[in-house]
């Protein structure tokens, strides 16, 4: 099925929230719509009094017009205000609806696509949708209730006259629709259009160094122009379309307005003859206007199947209904017979792997042999296709990460990448990420900061670290990645190559702080450098996705096999 299909009905829901400001925005358009009509229809009249029958207007006829202009004034500049509030604190709705949906589903999601689309998907399509709830839900409605209650008093008033607009408004209704589908893939071409130029905007930004370094930098520029190309092909092929549109609309009132002369002046005389006029073509307007705000959003389609896509998209890791709770004490990591894979070949293909409370496991493999991806499961980004990731208390059962709570998980185990990105703020703020709160205290902070060697790096907590870190070396990120870790007070630490990027004095000091700094705590270490595998209390080699080895170092060493294979590689 097309996933555009309905896909801005779907986002109606939305506004059941905002429902009485809903409603306050259907009557300050229907009273705009309807004081309109009114107002050119009593001017017809006075008009035609004035011009046929030569008669003045009287008092209340002048008061009655005054009374329509101030409410057609004041409607127009209540609906305005109130569509436009309403619109954005949906869309800042939406905007926050669309993030959690990333962050359920992430990073499972984000895997594979690229963080300007998903920029664009958070951003640009919410923003797009400004038309549909600002200009298009309320006053659809309205201009329906104007369109059915003019067309009553047509019917009543000459049934000519309801013949020479209904065809057309027919007409009008049905163009949006007919053409809809030709809306939707000229807009889903601007919206995808809009998308590629953000992804590739951001990239380049991302890896401005390495375009300078490479001398890439002009290529880059060209595959800019050639994607904002792209998208003003998109936007122009969309307005082109658009222009036509309102000129085919423009003919069809035309027509409709040649049928209610003809019908009018058959059957009425004097200054009722524009009177009635009036009133069948601004019965006729509403009509107009919504089949042109009707096609404007069917161009909407695309990004609103985005939007909803994301607002919709299911858990990677689902909590559980009924969660179980963590003993205290130190916790040990047991993967059962786990399978995983991305979508094509098993990346781990029956892996198991025991980690006991207290114990420090090195995780060694070649590249690509799924180390990274064992860290994922620890941390539960994504579920093993089958088998267990267990955290394993000294009494009691195992349980299953998948029976745990978010906030007990994320309390018991910590994950530090090789490249744990930082965020524009202060150290202070960097350190505490984890813990908001404040619930590390100034001298925890403190204590960790100089166990991992955090406290060197700047003059004091209120330094400016720079949006990612970039006014840091790797090796000073990748410490403060891990005091971030260590002020939550995890059971269960992975390490996914954060020492990497120390000297090996830097990654000893390290080492040997972690473990002075809490002896009961279970660490999974990911390394390739020997002298870090080496500080383990055992070692498992990865291989063809499973475990084909585990010992000491001096027994793997001594074993041979794929171990050897590791530490040669
Ligand atoms: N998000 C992803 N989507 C698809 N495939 C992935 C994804 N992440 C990793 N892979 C693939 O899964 C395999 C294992 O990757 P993983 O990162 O776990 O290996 P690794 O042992 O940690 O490697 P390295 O030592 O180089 O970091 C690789 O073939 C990789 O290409």
């Amino acid at each position: 099925m097309n996933p555009e299909r309905g896909a801005l009905r779907a986002l109606l829901p939305v506004l059941a929230a905002h429902r009485a400001m809903t409603l306050r925005t259907f009557c300050a358009a229907l009273a705009g719509q309807a004081s309109l009509v009114a107002l050119v229809t009593l001017t017809a009249h006075t008009v035609g009094t004035a011009v046929v029958e030569r008669r003045a207007p009287g008092a209340g006829t002048v008061a009655a017009l005054l009374a329509l202009v101030a409410v057609r004034a004041l409607a127009t500049w209540r609906e305005m205000d109130l569509s436009h509030d309403l619109a954005y604190r949906v869309l800042a709705e939406l905007r926050i609806r669309v993030f959690d949906g990333l962050a359920r589903s992430a990073p499972a999601r984000i895997a594979g696509r690229r963080s300007g689309d998903l920029a664009s998907a958070a951003l640009g399509d919410v923003e797009a949708l400004e038309f549909f709830y600002a200009h298009a839900v309320a006053q659809l409605a309205a201009s329906g209730v104007v369109f059915g209650g003019g067309t009553v008093a047509l019917g009543l008033l000459d049934p000519w006259l309801l013949l020479a607009v209904l065809p057309v408004a027919a007409l009008l209704t049905l163009a949006p629709v007919l053409e809809s589908r030709g809306r939707a893939a000229r807009g889903a071409r601007t919206r995808a259009a809009a998308a590629d130029l953000s992804a590739e905007t951001v990239e380049t930004v991302d890896g401005l160094r390495e375009l300078l370094t490479f001398g890439a930098l002009d290529a880059r520029r060209e595959r800019l122009r050639a994607h904002g190309r792209r998208l003003g092909d998109a936007q122009r092929a969309e307005q082109a379309w658009e222009a036509d549109a309102s000129a085919v609309r423009d003919l069809l009132v035309v027509v409709a307005v040649l049928g209610v002369v003809l019908a009018a002046a058959h059957t009425f005389a004097g200054a009722w003859a524009p009177a009635a006029m009036a009133l069948a073509l601004g019965v006729l307007a509403p009509v107009a206007d919504s089949a042109a705000a009707l096609g404007q959003a069917g161009g909407l389609r695309a990004a609103a199947a985005r939007v909803g896509a994301a607002v919709r998209a299911p858990a990677g890791a689902p909590e559980p209904a009924a969660p179980r709770g963590l003993p205290t004490g130190p916790l040990g990591l047991r993967l059962r017979d786990v399978r995983f894979d991305y979508g094509g070949r098993a990346v781990l293909d029956g892996v198991d792997l025991t980690v006991r409370p207290g114990e420090t496991l090195a995780l060694v493999g070649v590249s690509g042999a799924g180390k990274s991806t064992c860290a994922h499961l620890v941390a539960r980004f994504w579920d093993p296709a089958s088998g267990t990731v267990e955290l394993v208390p000294e009494t009691g059962p195992p349980v299953d990460l998948r029976d745990l709570a978010e906030a007990d998980l994320r309390a018991a185990v910590a994950v530090v990448g090789q490249d744990a990105p930082l965020f524009h703020g202060t150290l202070a703020d960097n350190l505490r990420l984890a813990s908001p709160t404040a619930t590390a205290t100034d001298d925890e902070l403190a204590a960790v900061a100089r166990r991992t060697g955090v406290d060197r790096i700047a003059d004091g907590y209120d330094t400016l670290v720079g949006e990612r870190g970039t006014t840091l070396s790797g090796g000073q990120r990748a410490r403060i990645a891990l005091a971030r870790a260590l002020l939550t007070r995890p059971r269960v630490l992975v390490l996914d190559e954060t020492t990497a990027n120390l000297d090996t004095e830097g990654d000893a000091a390290v080492s040997a702080a972690l473990r002075d700094g809490s002896p009961s705590r279970t660490t999974l270490l990911i390394a390739h450098r020997p002298s870090t595998i080496r500080r383990a209390d055992r070692i498992a080699v990865l291989e063809s996705g499973r475990v084909v080895q585990t010992g000491t170092w001096d027994q793997l060493t001594e074993q041979g096999g794929a171990f050897a294979r590791v530490l040669t590689r």
